[in-house]
């Protein structure tokens, strides 16, 4: 299996690092070819600035060299995949693709798989996803992910190839329960960053994880996901992690809008579009998903924090279970 990643942010090159630790030769994608210069010069990247790039990792910035790898890891913004995709789907026939990015396409409502799906039909698609900070991943502290592929035999040739001394990969079959878990973790995670934010305490994050999470739930069994997917590595792991760490920057988006402070416009941010994404997804199937609801109105700037947590608050008593 050879390998290529497209993009050199903090996720493409940590999974570069422990790949090419582990004795593998990575391909390393990256857009801009002054950036790549640097990168085969000082063996650093902007956004992992403290790592030294091994041996083994070979950054390009000619699509020749990505497209000569049989599996491609795609490690760009979310909503960035799909023109990619469709841009090179030629060049992209036959591979191995698999998603990293965590988020709902907005042009189509579908995740990355889907996406890659239909862009590129004669490729099987997969999905790295689950709870993994990239400087711990690329630091070599252990980590545990979900590999998800439809197609097992793949799958599992994935799972040997991408897990590492300190990565370890589970297997999955259920790649819509996979990546929705990835997903919509991010929407609840800004919820609670601004619930943190504007000083409603940790008792409310906790509601807001857990009726979050029963939003997550209801939509990817709406979606056609297993139930048990959701209490994974890619659900639940990752509810766990974004929530409650200041290293998430969708946590530190959503405790900028909690103390009404500017964020930077340029930081990946995955659950600002997928909220939106959320919100039609739940028109279109008349889904309840209020917490989403109004982190998708705070996002847009049409609600203040303290208007969210009256508009959630206030709403009609009722079964824990409903
Ligand atoms: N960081 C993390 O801890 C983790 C991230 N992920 C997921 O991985 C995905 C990527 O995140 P991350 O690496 O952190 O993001 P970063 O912001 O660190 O990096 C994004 C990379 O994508 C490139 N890029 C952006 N748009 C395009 C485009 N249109 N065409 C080509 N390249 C593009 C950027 O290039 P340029 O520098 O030129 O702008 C950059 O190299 C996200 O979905 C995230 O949720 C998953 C697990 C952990
Ligand atoms: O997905 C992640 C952790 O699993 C990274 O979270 P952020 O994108 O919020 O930084």
């Amino acid at each position: 299996m050879r390998i290529g990643i497209a993009g050199s942010g903090a996720f493409g090159t940590a999974l570069a690092v422990t790949l090419a630790q582990a004795g593998q030769q990575v391909t390393l994608w990256a857009r801009d070819a002054a950036a790549v210069e640097t990168m085969r010069s000082e063996r650093r990247v902007a956004r992992l600035p403290d790592i030294d790039l091994p041996e083994g990792i070979d950054p390009v910035s000619e699509l020749s060299a990505l497209f000569a790898c049989d599996t491609i890891l795609l490690a760009l913004p979310a909503q960035a995949t799909r023109v990619f995709v469709t841009d090179h789907a030629g060049a992209l026939a036959g591979k191995v693709l698999v998603a990293c990015a965590k988020g709902i396409d907005l042009h189509s409502l579908t995740g990355q798989t889907a996406i890659i799906a239909e862009a590129v039909p004669s490729a099987t698609p997969a999905l790295l996803t689950g709870p993994s900070f990239a400087a711990d991943i690329a630091r070599g502290l252990p980590t545990a992910l979900t590999l998800a592929c439809t197609d097992t035999g793949c799958g599992a040739a994935l799972q040997k190839a991408l897990s590492t001394p300190t990565l370890r990969l589970y297997r999955s079959a259920d790649v819509i329960g996979a990546e929705l878990g990835g997903a919509l973790k991010n929407v609840i995670a800004i919820a609670c960053g601004a619930c943190i934010g504007a000083g409603f305490g940790d008792s409310a994050r906790a509601a807001l994880m857990t009726r979050g999470f029963a939003e997550m739930q209801r939509l990817a069994a709406a979606l056609g996901a297993a139930p048990e997917t959701l209490m994974g590595l890619s659900g639940f792991g990752d509810l766990v992690l974004t929530c409650s760490s200041e290293l998430s920057r969708n946590y530190r988006y959503g405790l900028a809008l909690g103390r009404g402070e500017a964020f930077d416009s340029h930081t990946t941010v995955e659950g600002a579009a997928t909220a939106r994404a959320v919100t039609d997804l739940a028109a279109a199937r008349g889904l309840d998903l209020p917490i989403s609801a109004v982190t998708a109105r705070m996002v847009a700037g049409d609600l203040t924090p303290l208007q969210a947590l009256d508009a959630l608050i206030n709403r009609p008593l009722k079964e824990e279970r409903e």
